[in-house]
């Protein structure tokens, strides 16, 4: 069926737990924290969609969420709760995004291209192009992770526009290189809007933006503020960042806080009532709408936590591997153990001093 739309996204909500050590992350997995977890709503419901063939800019503060949200569509991450809706291949350029940092540059072109299904025959058939378009001389054969940003971002730019994705999503890939390959890249995305591909593109140059976008979307802490076409939107992003720029520190320290606060205190559940009230009110002819917005929510998300029965089977596969093992380890047969328990601490057969083991 044909649709309006390349990407749809519908109240995207993304949650981070925040763990301060690796003991309280183990322990929140068997639900063993007294304390609550504290969490922070990167995202707090955004919907809105990007029609086929269009530049859709990402916007907004430091922290507000664009490449949470960038990196959700592109499957990277998932998202906690909605939906979305990708029509096509995507292949996401951000600084180092999906390389890996043990391999050196050309076994990553090898990986990312098989990544996005194409044969070692293709692969083959464009290296020389992916090489010469990253340019970055003998580094190719060092391992990325001794790469400069720059550099990675020549190579993650060359990669993704070379397995000729459907929809392109860049993220922040223009902010690290030199002038020319800056040109380079700006041609390349020109091309890729003129065989009418779809474009994200996230940057914070309001300049590049203006250049490159058909529309805006102002991420603003977790939510959508705006979304229009692009000379209202900057010029609305514009007075804002004047209006921050004004405050005084304290004020604008009060402001952030203020705004994280809200990221912190964020109630899917109260969210999720309010998205039924208004489709109810939008239909009211509509039958089991809670139902639906429930599936809506949380029917194609794949949960990050476990539920209390898995984590139950969990730990009752480790509570028996461990007992299995105690079993062998005493020398007695399972029938023994089960039987009389406290054969497991008086074992058959024990090794002594020089190494030698007696029965
Ligand atoms: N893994 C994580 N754990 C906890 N919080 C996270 C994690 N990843 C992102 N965040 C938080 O989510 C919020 C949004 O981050 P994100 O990187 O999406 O913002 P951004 O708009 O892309 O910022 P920038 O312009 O600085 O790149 C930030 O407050 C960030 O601290």
């Amino acid at each position: 069926m044909a649709t309006d739309y390349k990407i749809m996204v519908q109240n995207v909500t993304k949650e981070y737990d925040l763990f301060k050590t690796q003991s309280e992350k183990l322990r929140a997995f068997f639900a063993l924290n007294r304390k609550p977890v504290p969490h922070f709503w990167s995202l707090m419901g955004i919907s809105l969609k990007v029609k086929p063939g269009e530049t859709l800019g990402l916007i907004g503060v430091n922290g507000s969420g664009k490449s949470t949200l960038s990196n959700i569509i592109s499957g990277i991450i998932p998202q906690t709760s909605g939906i979305v809706d990708v029509r096509g291949d995507t292949s996401i350029i951000a600084i180092g995004a999906g390389l890996r940092g043990n391999l050196t540059g050309l076994e990553n072109i090898r990986l990312k291209a098989l990544m996005q299904g194409l044969t070692n025959e293709e692969i083959d058939a464009l290296m020389d192009d992916i090489v010469s378009f990253a340019d970055i001389g003998d580094f190719l054969y060092q391992p990325v992770k001794s790469y400069s940003s720059g550099m990675k971002s020549r190579l993650g730019f060359s990669i993704a526009v070379h397995v000729n994705p459907d929809i392109l999503i860049i993220d922040e890939a223009l902010s690290v290189g030199d002038d020319t390959f800056y040109q380079k890249c700006v041609d390349k995305i020109s091309e890729f809007k003129a065989e009418g591909k779809t474009i994200i593109f996230v940057s914070h140059s309001l300049k590049q933006v203006e250049m490159l976008c058909d529309r805006v979307a102002w991420i603003h802490y977790g939510n959508l503020k705006e979304i229009g076409d692009t000379d209202t939107i900057v010029s609305d992003y514009r007075q804002f960042v004047k209006w921050f720029k004004d405050l005084n520190k304290k004020e604008k320290k009060q402001f952030q806080l203020k705004m994280k606060e809200a990221q912190k205190e964020f109630d899917i559940d109260a969210f999720q009532a309010s998205v039924v009230e208004k489709r109810q009110k939008a239909n009211p002819s509509e039958q089991n709408v809670a139902a639906k917005v429930k599936k809506d929510f949380y029917g194609s998300v794949i949960s990050e936590k476990m539920s209390f029965g898995s984590r139950l089977v969990t730990l009752l596969v480790l509570v028996l591997l461990f007992f299995t093992c105690w079993t062998n380890l005493s020398g007695h047969s399972l029938t023994e153990v089960v039987s009389n328990p406290s054969a497991l601490v008086h074992p058959t057969s024990h090794v002594d001093r020089t190494g030698s083991l007696h029965k």
